[in-house]
């Protein structure tokens, strides 16, 4: 007798894409967890919430210690879902580590609702000592301070090269897309022009020398965890999902190589323009008076002798020939800067 036909039924399984470390930060779900090895050999570990550290089986294969943060600023997505894309190809198998790296997500709470801060601007917030009043943003970047200081202190003896790149955006336009800040260093030790050159693979088209100390995540690492350090600026703030318009190609080809154990060479020709920073516009009082429109983009040309600020203590003129500004910002809290002023490096020299 014949029984039913039996026919095929295809179940088309929607392809499972697992969580990704970041969509499992912003859910509160990276606490601290066990320790695992990945089928390739990478050892992973969560160091804490949105912390998170890759290293290669056999510690031989490791060619330099490297930090990439990003979310210092929670209105910053862009370098966040870069960093988030860099941490899922590791996790998948994709991309071979021989360095040992740590991704850090600075801000999450900032993340979570989208802004630059919630209560203190965090990146202002390193390099101090921690107060029985913190609040949330202070604790956060003492602990993300201790995380680096343990990070790079196993790699202190053997002179491998530590680097960190903290990923930024800019709150307005810029006539120069991707520059680099980097913190003065420590003292006894000069500007890395090899280390500058070797942006221009990333996409960079400006660093910026600094020229005093500062209470930033990059200033941190570069004093006291003797990295070469960069704050790096890629394109405009905008919230998740809109960053189409800005192209990370380059700085995600070149963090994939780092991640891979390969330090790529400045290419010959194509080294970013460096400035040094002049000067800071410091906000010194609640009558301070950016003299530009706040909006002003990055890198705009200021005439030389133009009133640009003034504040309770006197005014700020551009004395420097060449200048442009960078950062301009009147709504900086009192104490904090407001600007920068930055001069083609060789100018007046
Ligand atoms: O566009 C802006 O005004 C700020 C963008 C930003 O967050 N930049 C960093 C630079 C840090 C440094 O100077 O190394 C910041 O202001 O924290
Ligand atoms: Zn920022």
């Amino acid at each position: 007798m014949d029984g039913p036909k039996l026919e095929t039924i295809r179940i088309e399984v929607p392809a499972m894409k697992p969580e990704s470390f970041l969509a499992q930060t912003l859910a509160g779900k990276t606490a601290i967890a066990l320790p695992y090895t990945l089928r390739n050999g990478t050892r992973v570990q969560v160091m804490d919430e949105g912390v998170i550290r890759f290293e290669p089986r056999d510690s031989a294969h490791r060619k330099l210690d490297l930090v990439i943060s990003a979310g210092v600023h929670g209105n910053e997505t862009a370098p966040v879902e870069l960093l988030d894309r860099l941490i899922g190809e590791v996790l998948s198998g994709r991309l071979k580590v021989r360095a040992r790296v740590l991704c850090v997500f600075g801000n999450i709470e900032a993340l979570r609702r989208g802004v630059r801060f919630v209560e203190r601007d965090m990146n202002r917030l390193f390099c101090r000592l921690p107060d029985s009043h913190d609040g949330a943003e202070a604790r956060r970047a003492t602990m993300l301070e201790m995380q680096l200081a343990r990070f790079f202190a196993r790699a202190m003896q053997d002179g491998k090269p530590r680097l960190h790149y903290d990923l930024h955006t800019a709150i307005h336009g810029s006539l120069i897309e991707k520059f680099a800040i980097y913190p003065v260093p420590p003292e006894g030790k000069a500007f890395d022009r090899e280390q500058i050159a070797r942006l221009a693979r990333a996409g960079v088209s400006a660093v910026l020398l600094q020229s005093a100390r500062a209470p930033t995540f990059s200033y941190f690492s570069s004093q006291h965890c003797d990295a070469v350090s960069f704050t790096i600026e890629l394109g405009r703030a905008r919230p998740f999902g809109q960053n189409q318009g800005v192209d990370l190609s380059a700085m995600q080809r070149y963090l994939e190589q780092l991640i891979e154990g390969h330090l790529p060479a400045g290419g010959k020709g194509e080294a970013p323009t460096v400035y040094r920073v002049s000067r800071e516009v410091m906000k010194r009082s609640a009558a301070f008076e950016l003299k530009i429109d706040g909006r002003t983009d990055n890198f705009t040309p200021l005439p030389q002798g133009m009133l640009l600020a003034a504040d309770e203590g006197g005014e700020c003129r551009v004395d420097e020939a060449d200048a442009r500004i960078v950062f301009p910002n009147p709504e900086v809290e009192i104490g904090q800067r407001a600007g920068l002023i930055v001069v083609p490096e060789h100018a007046g020299a």
